[in-house]
């Protein structure tokens, strides 16, 4: 007994369809029928089966799920460049069948009563011959004018298969034939991908602050839908902040001290606590150099000594101010900046990062196979903040997890909140982990580079919790207008004195393509 479905077309007098995403399980085929480019829906059900109900729909019904129509055109674009169906193999199929034997199923469905009234296509178009119609299951429409496939009604059942029915039946036991994989391959989808260019760009400049720009000249293809930008970190179970009440503010700053930019006295700036002291501010006969001398041996508060200041303040260069100072951008010292509770105002010059990203970023399509890169739409100074980086913070246990069912290099989204791990004797087990694979922001795109123009640095707001800290990108040197930004995925802790593997590169390691001169031919992931 073949496996047989029926066919109800809704008809609501809406010209605008569109399908009831939630219903949408996958895209399986496509098809240009006519002047009409159709993706094969396959609709979610609540039983496991080997025949779901399926349906084609032309890509205007689909505004609102093209983030499952991008995936069926990614695995589509890998088949077919992992096994491009030959043209040879085509015409003999072709030539044996639907050319000319148009499909019997595109018959039974014009003899069907209901759905004639359709607007949508039920016949075979001789343009398309390699088409089959398939409706599997009964398509219904609901109060908000959507398209969904709802269980069949009793009286909509055929009994016998001789006896007239008010709807049609397929056998889609062979779906998809070989016709339909050819059809799908040949046929045009250039439709679907300017949609989908449109959706990306479109949530793009809905968000807030510095624009976000996409660019693609290589190919036709769009960073995925799926991906969700943010503004926060997300917490994810097993992930806590240290509460608000321990987020200290320092008190002895105000905003009117000397040249009105806040905790410029960093001997009495709290935040500036664990801070490097600036020792070059500390005359060697005094007695705090004794001091200070006493506690690099006994450790406890640094307190009351002068400190590095992360940022330059006005009254340098112009374009440096907010630049981070060279001393920070070439150590590995964490950045603690201001906060909401401290004394020294809005304008401390303290507080950089916490504002977010000010330049214009752009994701653009590297031309040399390393897949989406980032760059900036303006010239960057040395030290000047790019943007963090964003994600899901993840358990150390669930970010395993993720990497074991990942099938990509996982390891390039995962960055471990470690910094102070050590200092703070954080098992490896309890240490957070950012993911930016499905959510975060445009840095998730910055590549890696083994003579890189940026770097990650370590921004604290609250000095006592040593587990959810941002991470923040700076550039490392003048960046023109236009220049790629990388930053070296790897640990400096990993190589040895000639800047290669101490251990070699993984087994799964990817070639590294970032073309510098002492590239270390691996990519660490
Ligand atoms: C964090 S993502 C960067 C954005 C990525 N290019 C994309 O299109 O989404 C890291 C991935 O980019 C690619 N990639 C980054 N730097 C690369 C390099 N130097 N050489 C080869 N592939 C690189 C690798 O596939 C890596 O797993």
């Amino acid at each position: 007994m073949p496996v047989t479905a029926m066919v109800v077309i809704p008809t609501n007098g809406y010209t605008k369809q569109r399908v009831l995403v939630d219903k949408v399980h996958s895209i399986i085929s496509n098809r240009v029928l006519g002047e009409e480019e159709q993706y094969l829906v396959r609709w979610q059900t609540d039983y496991t089966t080997n025949t779901p109900p399926l349906s084609w729909h032309a890509i205007g019904e689909l505004m609102r799920c093209l983030d499952v129509v991008q995936d069926y055109l990614e695995a589509r674009a890998k088949s077919i460049q992992s096994a491009p169906l030959s043209r040879k193999r085509k015409s003999i199929d072709i030539a044996g069948g639907l050319e000319r034997r148009p499909s019997p199923f595109g018959r039974r469905l014009q003899q069907g009563g209901k759905h004639d009234s359709s607007s949508r296509s039920s016949s075979v178009s001789s343009a398309a011959p390699a088409s089959v119609n398939i409706y599997n299951g009964v398509l219904d429409v609901d109060d908000d004018h959507f398209t969904f496939c709802r269980p069949m009604n009793p009286k909509e059942r055929h009994v016998a298969s001789n006896e007239p029915t008010k709807v049609a039946y397929f056998d889609i036991s062979n779906i998809l034939t070989a016709e339909m994989r050819i059809a799908a391959q040949e046929a045009s989808v250039e439709k679907a991908l300017r949609y989908i260019r449109n959706e990306y760009v479109g949530r793009l400049n809905k968000l807030k602050g510095t624009p976000i720009h996409l660019f693609n000249t290589v190919d036709s293809s769009t960073p995925s839908l799926r991906f969700k930008y943010i503004y926060e970190y997300v917490l994810r179970e097993g992930v806590y902040r240290a509460s608000k009440e321990t987020q200290q503010g320092c008190t002895q700053c105000s905003p009117h001290m000397g040249r009105n930019i806040g905790c410029e006295y960093t001997k009495k700036c709290d935040c500036l606590e664990y801070a490097p002291v600036d020792e070059s501010r500390i005359p060697r006969d005094s007695e705090q150099w004794a001091e200070y001398q006493n506690y690099k041996k006994t450790g406890g508060s640094t307190i009351g000594f002068p400190k590095k200041f992360p940022y330059f303040a006005e009254g340098v260069k112009r374009e440096r101010a907010g630049c981070l100072v060279p001393f920070y951008l070439h150590s590995r010292h964490p950045i603690y900046e201001c906060n909401d509770k401290c004394g020294c105002g809005p304008a401390c010059r303290n507080k950089q990062v916490q504002f977010g990203r000010t330049v214009e970023v752009e994701i653009f399509k590297t031309a040399s196979d390393r897949g989406w890169g980032l760059r900036c739409k303006q010239d960057l100074h040395e030290g000047q903040f790019i943007d963090t980086y964003r994600g899901e913070i993840i358990t150390d246990a669930e970010a395993t997890r993720r990497e074991s069912v990942s099938s990509k290099a996982k390891g390039s989204y995962l960055y471990e909140l470690d910094k102070f791990a050590e200092t703070e004797g954080l098992e490896d087990t309890d240490v957070y982990v950012v993911d930016g694979e499905f959510m975060g922001g445009p840095t998730k795109f910055i590549n890696h580079c083994c003579e890189p123009n940026c770097r990650q640095f370590t921004v604290s707001y609250n000095k006592h919790d040593c587990r959810v800290y941002d991470i923040a990108f700076f550039a490392l040197r003048f960046i023109p207008a236009g220049q790629e930004l990388t930053f070296d995925y790897l640990d400096k802790e990993e190589v040895d004195a000639d800047d290669q593997y101490v251990h070699g590169p993984a087994a799964d390691a990817l070639p590294c393509l970032c073309g510098a001169e002492k590239c270390r031919k691996w990519l660490w992931t």
